[in-house]
């Protein structure tokens, strides 16, 4: 990239600290992950490691949410963040096990203004130039888009950043391996989120020497974008 996103100038004082935000522009994907068995934790995040990412957002769907957050967080390579995160109360157990950013599937004030008072990061889904709008009047400067593809893929993002050009996109929900270059190809976005490489069934039979060889083919797409 030759030229400076707004988005890389120095962020407001609500933005999430340089840690989550260089992670995840290092890798520049965020496994989903749905854990059944918080047992499959440890061999998942060495599979992950393996293949190339440190960064793993472990989702609130399941009641293996929080013993997942707490053993990953034991891993030192691993930088470990809490997905589905709907209420305050859910903010509290994750960052209790360990978790050092939130994610959400979408924008709640509630959520979002708790994170804050607690002082750990906050990626809230983001859909409509509303949405947005309130992430800025919350003083963010990175959502989750989500369902990327469902709500317009690539097209609708450069929509969005067009006004929003301090604005970043973390596209997730259809991204795989065959399409993540064309939303990493956009300025406007950060990392792409998606499931692909940790899918239930892998993680279910403890396929990790697939995960890593997902992990890998990912990363390395996500290199030549
Ligand atoms: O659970 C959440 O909080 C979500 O927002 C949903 C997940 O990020 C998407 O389900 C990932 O989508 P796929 O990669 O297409 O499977």
């Amino acid at each position: 990239m030759t030229s400076v996103h707004p988005s890389e100038q120095p962020a407001g004082p609500s933005a999430p600290p340089p840690g989550v935000s260089e992670t995840l522009a290092a890798g520049r994907i965020l496994p989903v992950v749905v854990l059944e068995d918080a047992r499959a934790a440890a061999p998942l995040g060495a599979a992950l490691t393996a293949g190339g990412l440190r960064t793993v957002e472990v989702t609130f769907r399941t009641d293996a949410a929080v013993d997942a957050i707490r053993a990953m967080s034991e891993d030192p390579r691993l930088f470990v963040g809490a997905g589905t995160v709907l209420t305050p109360g859910q903010v509290d157990e994750a960052v209790a096990a360990g978790a050092r950013f939130i994610v959400c599937p979408g924008f709640s004030p509630r959520v979002v203004a708790h994170c804050q008072q607690v002082g750990v990061p906050v990626f809230p889904g983001a859909a409509t130039p509303t949405e947005i709008q309130m992430a800025i009047d919350a003083g963010l400067d990175t959502v989750k888009f989500f369902p990327a593809e469902q709500l317009g893929g690539v097209p609708m993002i450069k929509a969005l950043a067009a006004p929003f050009r301090a604005i970043r996109f973390i596209p997730t929900g259809g991204v795989h391996t065959g399409n993540l270059r064309d939303y990493l190809g956009l300025p406007s976005v950060l990392a792409v989120g998606g499931t692909w490489m940790v899918a239930p069934g892998l993680l279910a039979e403890g396929r990790w020497d697939d995960v890593t060889e997902l992990t890998a083919a990912a990363v390395a797409a996500a290199r030549k974008s």
